[in-house]
């Protein structure tokens, strides 16, 4: 339309009508000023036409769809002199040298455990959850209710919630924030991408935007992945090498993750540390993983499928117990640097660190069967089939060194050990040995 107009316009304009050379005789100059004005005239008319035509049939194109979550009003599900209560009371520290850490993703599997192990040897923590559906909320609201007898308050809401994160760093002066809230699972991307978009970039930006705008700003320590590895062939796996190659949206968002991260310490100067997890597994797990469900599909009699490399060979994790990761966690909390920034400015450079915390030790998916069967007395009914082209990565196996030297990261528990307690808690959490409690 504008352009539409300006075309229209452009004959009108004086400068076309202007003679090359002046003219000197004064009827001359009459007649071409008389047939100028009749044609300002004109012009005048034709332009006031096509702007009201133009008023009249321009509505305005929609606003661009919204990726955040509907914000919610202050005292709608948060806020109020009593949640603030509730905040700042979770948050005291009960130890002098303990942190104040707000742990988001805090009823995920490892924030339940890591918040645990925080408010056990007295630092302040809040947990932060939007108890979203991805799998059975009845395992949040348990995992929850344990963070509660513990102290540990849980705020539901989601970190693409702006408003939210600014009023917590308000009512607390957070040291350090625990980032773990965040669209898990390799295969589900494919049926879910935007919802790694929306939790991995967008929530990760906006809670690193509450972060640099805070006084103090605190340390951050967040969960990337294993997955950021991708294709790279070069085992075990070290920080050093390459992660440009990712299998899956999921590893992409955690790899986008880090050069965020990167950015707001560069600009902000934030203190960052980024752990890539190795398949951590235990009790009070994540249901969508294949040690969980095979358990509950093994004890069900329903056939497990078992992923095989098309290439003859072994697909195999570097599976890694929570206590272990736990510790991992706790280490890089423990040797965070402060940030240096403040109202949002830069005063120095500040730490940006990246581990790997993994087990070292590779075990093919064949063998987790195995061991499973043995501890449930059941013989699964297995289905092998070639590896589906769905994000999955063949191999991991993590170089440890890095997080040893620096956090004194030395995991501990070997599979059999490990899925031996996670049994022994699947069993009493499920009595029948079915989902009773939940439907995931
Ligand atoms: O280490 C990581 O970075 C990642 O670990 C897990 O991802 P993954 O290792 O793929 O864990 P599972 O989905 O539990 O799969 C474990 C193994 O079982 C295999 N599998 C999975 C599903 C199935 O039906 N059959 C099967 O053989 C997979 O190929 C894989 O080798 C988590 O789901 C991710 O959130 C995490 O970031």
């Amino acid at each position: 339309m504008v352009q539409q107009m300006s075309e229209t316009t452009t004959p009108s304009t004086p400068g076309k009508l202007k003679p090359d050379k002046p003219h000197h005789h004064i009827h001359n100059r009459f007649r071409i000023h008389s047939s100028h004005s009749r044609l300002t005239l004109f012009s005048s008319l034709f332009l006031a036409f096509i702007l009201l035509l133009f008023f009249f049939t321009f509505t305005p194109p929609p606003p661009p769809p919204s990726t955040t979550a509907p914000r919610r009003v202050l005292g709608d599900s948060w806020g109020g002199s009593h949640w603030e209560h509730l905040v700042s009371k979770s948050a005291r520290r009960s130890s002098a040298s303990g942190h104040t850490v707000l742990v988001t993703g805090a009823a995920g599997f490892v924030g339940t455990h890591v918040s645990l192990a925080l408010k056990r040897r007295g630092d302040g923590v809040l947990g932060l959850d939007n108890f979203n559906r991805y799998y059975d909320p009845n395992l949040k609201h348990a995992r929850q209710k344990l963070l509660e007898r513990a102290g540990v308050f849980v705020v539901e809401g989601d970190i693409n919630d702006g408003p939210l994160l600014k009023k917590l760093f308000d009512v607390v002066p957070f040291t350090h924030v625990m980032h773990l809230a965040a669209q898990a699972g390799v295969r589900y991307a494919m049926q879910n991408p935007n919802s790694y978009v929306h939790s991995n970039i967008a929530g990760f930006v906006n809670l690193l935007e509450a972060c640099k705008s805070a006084n103090p700003q605190p340390a951050i320590v967040w969960a990337s992945s294993s997955s950021v590895y991708g294709l790279n062939s070069k085992v075990p796996f070290s920080e050093k090498d390459r992660t440009d190659q990712p299998a899956s949206l999921y590893a992409a968002t955690k790899k986008a993750g880090e050069e965020i991260a990167h950015s707001y310490n560069h600009i902000y100067g934030l203190s960052i540390t980024a752990l890539r997890f190795f398949t951590v597994y235990g009790p009070y797990g994540r249901p969508d993983m294949a040690y969980f469900f095979f358990t509950k599909d093994i004890l069900k009699g329903k056939q497990i499928t078992v992923f095989e490399s098309p290439d003859g060979g072994t697909v195999a994790r570097d599976f890694t117990y929570i206590d272990d990761i736990v510790k991992g966690c706790l280490g890089a909390l423990d040797t965070a640097k402060k940030s240096t920034g403040s109202g949002g400015k830069k005063k120095g450079n500040a730490q940006f660190r990246v581990f790997n915390l993994g087990n070292t030790s590779p075990v093919p998916v064949s063998e987790l069967v195995a061991i499973l069967e043995k501890l449930l007395k059941v013989k699964a009914k297995k289905k092998i089939l070639f590896m589906p082209r769905n994000g999955d990565v063949k191999f991991t196996h993590a170089n440890i060194s890095l997080a040893y030297r620096d956090l004194g990261y030395r995991p501990t528990i070997d599979l059999e050990t490990g899925l031996k307690k996670f049994v022994k808690w699947y069993l009493e959490f499920y009595p029948s040995g079915s989902n009773k409690k939940g439907s995931w």
